[in-house]
C-alpha cells in the first residue's frame, strides 16, 4: 500500500516538474521574442514557480513517507524478532517436547526438550530438515528400540503415522526410556507433535504389576510347604475344567492323604508333623513333570495333583510314582498301626468334564475314591467308579 502511494507521488512529481519546465521554457521563449513581456509570459512564469513549489512539496512528502515506511518496516522486524524470542523462551520452558513440521513434513521449529529427548539427532533438528531424515538418523543411531532389525520398514510406517490426521503412541527409546507421542495435523496442513517423558510412569507401572504378581502368587501359595494352596487349586480347576470340556480331553485328579497323621503328630510333635508335611509336598512336586500339572495342599494333611489331558491309566501311573517316592524316602512312623513308615492313600479320578456340571464333581469323585482307599486298608490308590 505504502509502496503504491510512493509510486503515485513520484508520478505526480515528474508531471509537475515537466509542466513547470515547459511553462518556464515557454515563458523564456515568449519573453525573448517580445521584449517588455506579455500576460501569457507572466502566467507561464507563475505556473513555472507553482510547479517548482509543488515539486518541492511532493518531494518532501515523498521523502517523509519513505522514512515512515522504513521506520515501520524496522519496527515490524523488531516486533517479529521479539515475538520469536518470546515464543522460543516459552517453548523452551515447557517440560514436554514440542515440534512443528510443515505440510511437506519439513521441520519448522522445535523446542530444546525435543532435542534433549533425541540427543543423537539433535544436530538435524533445524528448520527445513525432513521428518523422515530425522527419524531415520535416530533409528540408525539405535535410539528407536522398535526399529532395530528393520529400520526401513519402521521409518516408512513412522512417516505414514506422522502424516495422519492424528496419532497416539507409546515409544520406547534406548536406555529403557518411554515417550508418549501425540501428533495432530494443523489447519494449514502442518503437523504439531507433543512428546511427554513417561519413563518414571512406565517403571512405576511395571513395579506395581510385579508387586501384584508377587502378591497374587503369595496369596495362592501355602505358607508351610511352599507349593500351591487351596485357592490356587480352585482357580486352576475352574480353568482346566472348562478347557478340558471344550477340548473333550480327560482331566485327572489325585486326592492324596497321609495315613494316620494324627498319630504322627502325637508321636513326633506338631513341629515334626510340619516337617513331615514339607517332605511329602516336595516328594509330590517332584513326581509331576509337565508345566501344566499342579500340586497343591488341599488342607491339613491332604494334597491334590491336578493333571490335564490325563486318562485314568496315566493318572494311576503318577499315583504309583508318588507312593514309590515315599517308600524310597522311608520316613519312619513309629505309631502307625498299618506300617512302620509313612504311607499315603490316594483317591484317583479321570473324566472328560461336562460343562453343565460344576468342577466340584471331580473333587467329590476323588473324595469318594479316597474313602475307598482308606477303608480298604490304606497305603494304596483307589479309582472312582
Ligand atoms: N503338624 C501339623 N499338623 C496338622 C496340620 N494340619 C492338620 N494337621 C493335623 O493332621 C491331623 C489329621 O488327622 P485326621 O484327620 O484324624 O487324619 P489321620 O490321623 O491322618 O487319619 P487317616 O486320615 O484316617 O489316616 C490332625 O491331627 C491335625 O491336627 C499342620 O499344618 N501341621
Amino acid at each position: 500500500m505504502q509502496h503504491r502511494r510512493n509510486e503515485d507521488n513520484l508520478y505526480w512529481l515528474v508531471l509537475l516538474v515537466m509542466g513547470a519546465l515547459v511553462a518556464g521554457i515557454t515563458a523564456l521563449a515568449l519573453r525573448a521574442g517580445q521584449p517588455g513581456g506579455t500576460p501569457l509570459a507572466l502566467w507561464a512564469g507563475v505556473a513555472s514557480l507553482v510547479g517548482l513549489l509543488a515539486a518541492v512539496l511532493v518531494q518532501w512528502r515523498l521523502i517523509r513517507s519513505l522514512d515512515d515506511a522504513r521506520r515501520h518496516a524496522r519496527e515490524a522486524e523488531r516486533a517479529a524478532t521479539q515475538a520469536r524470542a518470546q515464543l522460543d523462551a516459552a517453548l523452551d520452558i515447557l517440560p514436554d517436547a514440542l515440534s512443528f513440521y510443515d505440510a511437506d513434513d519439513r521441520m519448522v521449529l522445535c523446542n530444546a526438550r525435543y532435542r534433549e529427548l533425541y540427543p543423537e539427532s539433535a544436530h538435524l533438528m533445524v528448520p527445513g530438515t525432513r521428518f523422515e531424515d530425522i527419524v531415520r538418523h535416530a533409528a540408525q543411531a539405535g535410539t528407536m528400540v522398535e526399529a532395530q532389525g528393520h529400520i526401513d520398514d519402521w521409518v516408512r510406517q513412522r512417516v505414514a503415522m506422522h502424516l495422519r490426521e492424528q496419532s497416539h503412541l507409546l515409544q520406547e527409546t534406548a536406555g529403557d526410556r518411554w515417550m508418549r507421542v501425540i501428533e495432530r495435523r494443523t489447519p494449514d496442513g502442518g503437523i504439531v507433535g507433543l512428546r511427554t517423558d513417561m519413563t518414571e510412569y512406565v517403571r512405576k507401572e511395571r513395579q506395581l504389576a510385579h508387586a501384584n504378581e508377587k502378591l497374587a502368587l503369595l496369596s495362592t501359595t501355602d505358607g508351610l510347604t511352599g507349593i500351591g494352596n487351596r485357592r490356587r487349586f480352585d482357580q486352576r480347576l475352574a480353568v482346566e475344567w472348562l478347557r478340558s470340556a471344550r477340548q473333550r480331553a480327560p482331566l485327572a485328579l489325585l486326592l492324596v492323604d497321609i495315613d494316620h497323621f494324627k498319630l504322627y503328630n502325637d508321636h513326633y510333635g506338631h513341629l515334626g508333623g510340619d516337617e513331615c508335611l514339607r517332605r511329602v509336598a516336595l516328594l509330590l512336586a517332584a513326581s509331576v513333570r509337565r508345566a501344566d500339572e499342579l500340586v497343591a495342599r488341599y488342607g491339613g494333611e491332604e494334597f491334590v495333583l491336578l493333571l490335564p489331558d490325563c486318562d485314568a491309566e496315566s493318572a494311576h501311573y503318577v499315583a504309583q510314582a508318588c507312593m514309590e517316592a515315599l517308600r524310597q524316602a522311608a520316613v519312619p512312623h513309629a505309631r502307625s498301626p498299618s506300617a512302620s513308615r509313612l504311607t499315603l492313600s490316594i483317591g484317583l479320578v479321570s473324566m472328560v468334564p461336562d460343562p453343565a456340571q460344576s468342577p466340584d464333581t471331580l473333587v467329590h469323585a476323588a473324595d469318594a475314591a479316597l474313602y475307598k482307599a482308606k477303608s480298604s486298608g490304606r497305603d494304596r490308590c483307589a479309582g472312582f467308579s
